[in-house]
């Protein structure tokens, strides 16, 4: 708490706590005149910047504010980027801006000397940061508010709390964090986005940062094998996807794995070329939104899959992302000789391949979940149903009541108990196909164009490969599609990878599977997992369910609109 002089100099801006966040009132004025002295709630008469009892009623302007909420009806300026600047460099907001507790990263109560307050009682002076948007970022602002608590009389003293409590439903404040940068992600940019981008609202926030670089391939594989679990609640990627899976695979390499993925999050702050991850989960692959994504997002629970091949049957790996063989694969990894061409290399190196007509022969050996589209249809319906029900009662416990749960000890999901039991793998690798897989008609498989299977419904921006996707659903997306298909066809379904319509067509085989078998027969070729090269042999994949702990935005992936489709 900082105490002020006695002298009021600061200068504050009136506020009243809303259902949604801080409304800014307006100004004290002292008549026609609003300038700058004005807005910073002092009176425009006498020593600029210092409060004195004059004619502008304070007290009646604060009563009259006691009846009013801030409400986003009726705010015209929802933290849009407009500000004013006194001399002070002070930050202005002007009236009726909503500083939304969603934005909201710290709050600080002002001690003030009760005898020389000008202010009227039920006034609490407090400095509050926020996440401000600037250009395409969010920045970290302080602004320093007086802020009318009348209207709640239970309130309590301590309306920093109060207001903290607010911002952080549903997740823990004050968040241990182990960022690990990728220098060379994103075309050496991770470094510098990080930085400039992320960091400053993480620290705004009050959380807990250590930075730790890779130095090497693989390094992040074993930053994760041997860091404490005790000291961190999360792991933040500041990377593409290869950091997440690597982070993943070195805790899956611990002797304690049952008590790492219980307790820590791992997400990214997306500064790499791929950044499927942030677009799934925080729906953004902006750094800036992804970090306050990571302070306000609710600790969530979502399958990964995991990987067995002959070179490291004893030793699985896995996969959070995606599997792929045939033309998605080769675009992916073979075309790393233009990555100075940035996601447009994976493109052309699709546009190529679909040209070329190329098949990628394979056998493929499926344990269906949901095998027709009309039954992923039903079975998306239902899970969303479920994730619908969670969000309804996050959502509900977001609601304005006087008395807030402190969720200080985390999120109010209820969480799943993590056990050495839940590595153990359904059908092992060296056991023969069960006999409850199906084997997927040869006629296709053997013309094979893309082998896709996924786990997050975005693999780029603005790609929804697997827009029924869902997080916890038990299953992966299988998709699928036949070298032979007519270009005239092939041409309208890469065009609606954006829409995620192209699983609806016709030529395109979807499914929900527990687990598969992929047997391919290309002499040369590449499988893709996560987008990293994986060993070019049989691979067997199944699903883990609920294994790892990740921050997601009401407790599920960004929407896809996959049931109106
Ligand atoms: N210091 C390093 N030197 C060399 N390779 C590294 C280093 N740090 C990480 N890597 C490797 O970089 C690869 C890609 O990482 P990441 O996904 O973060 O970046 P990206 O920009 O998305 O790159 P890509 O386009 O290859 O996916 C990983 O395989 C990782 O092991």
């Amino acid at each position: 708490m900082s105490k002020l002089s006695g002298r009021y100099r600061l200068p504050y801006t009136r506020a009243i706590i809303g259902e949604n966040g801080l409304l800014i009132k307006d100004q004290f004025t002292s008549g026609p005149s609003t300038n700058s002295s004005a807005l910073m709630g002092g009176r425009t008469s006498g020593d600029a910047g210092e409060f004195e009892s004059g004619d502008g009623d304070a007290s009646s302007s604060f009563q009259s504010s006691v009846f009013e909420t801030a409400s986003l009806i009726s705010c015209v300026t929802c933290l849009s980027d407009t500000e004013s600047r006194d001399e002070n460099e002070a930050l202005l907001l002007p009236s009726n801006t909503v500083i939304p507790y969603a934005k909201i990263l710290d709050v600080t109560n002002l001690d003030v000397d009760d005898n020389e307050s000008p202010f009227p009682n039920h006034t609490a002076l407090l400095e509050v940061t926020f996440a401000k948007p600037r250009r395409n970022h969010l920045v970290p602002k302080t602004i320093k508010l007086s802020v009318d608590t009348s209207v709640f009389p239970n309130m309590g003293t301590d309306v920093a709390e109060e207001i903290l409590n607010r911002s952080y439903k549903n997740t823990k404040r004050n968040k241990s964090i182990l960022v690990i940068i990728n220098p060379h992600g994103g075309k050496g940019k991770a470094n510098k986005l990080f930085l400039s981008k992320a960091k400053p609202l993480l620290q705004a926030s009050g959380c807990k940062v250590l930075v730790k670089e890779t130095t090497y391939h693989l390094h992040a594989v074993d930053i994760a094998k041997n860091l404490d679990i005790d000291e961190f609640d999360i792991i933040a990627c500041a990377s593409g996807d290869g950091i997440p899976h690597e982070v993943m695979n070195g805790l899956f390499l611990r002797s304690d794995r049952a008590k790492a993925f219980q307790k820590l999050a791992i997400t990214q702050l997306p500064c790499g070329s791929g950044n499927a991850m942030s677009i799934s989960c925080h729906g953004t692959s902006n750094p800036s939104y992804a970090a306050l994504a990571l302070l306000k997002s609710v600790e969530s629970r979502i399958d990964v899959m995991c990987c067995t091949q002959p070179s490291y049957k004893n030793q699985p790996r896995l996969s959070f992302l995606s599997q792929t063989y045939g033309i998605i694969a080769e675009s992916d990894i073979n075309t790393e000789f233009i990555r100075f061409l940035g996601p447009a290399r994976f493109e052309l190196g699709v546009t190529m391949n679909v040209l070329q007509r190329k098949k990628y022969p394979c056998d493929i050996y499926v344990k269906y979940a949901a095998k027709s589209k009309n039954e992923v249809k039903d079975h998306y319906l239902q899970h969303k149903d479920r994730l619908n029900n969670i969000r309804d009662d996050l959502e509900a416990n977001s609601t304005f009541t006087i008395d807030v749960p402190n969720l200080d000890e985390g999120s109010k999901l209820e969480d799943i108990n993590i056990t050495d039991d839940s590595f153990k793998l359904r059908w092992p690798f060296e056991d023969d196909v069960p006999s409850d897989w199906e084997k997927i008609d040869s006629e296709l498989t053997h013309s094979t164009g893309i082998f896709y299977t996924g786990k997050m419904p975005y693999i780029a921006p603005d790609t929804k490969f697997f827009p029924a996707a869902l997080p916890d659903d038990g299953t992966m997306d299988f998709v699928l599609t036949d070298a032979r298909t007519p270009l005239t066809r092939i041409a309208p379904i890469l065009m609606s990878l954006n829409r995620g319509s192209h699983v609806l067509q016709p030529e395109v085989e979807h499914s929900k599977i527990h687990a598969f078998r992929l047997v391919p027969y290309v002499k040369n070729s590449v499988i893709s997992v996560d987008g990293e090269s994986f060993p070019y042999e049989t691979l067997q994949v199944e699903v883990l369910p609920k294994l790892v702990k990740t921050l997601l935005k009401n407790g599920s992936y960004v929407e896809t609109d996959f049931e109106s489709m």
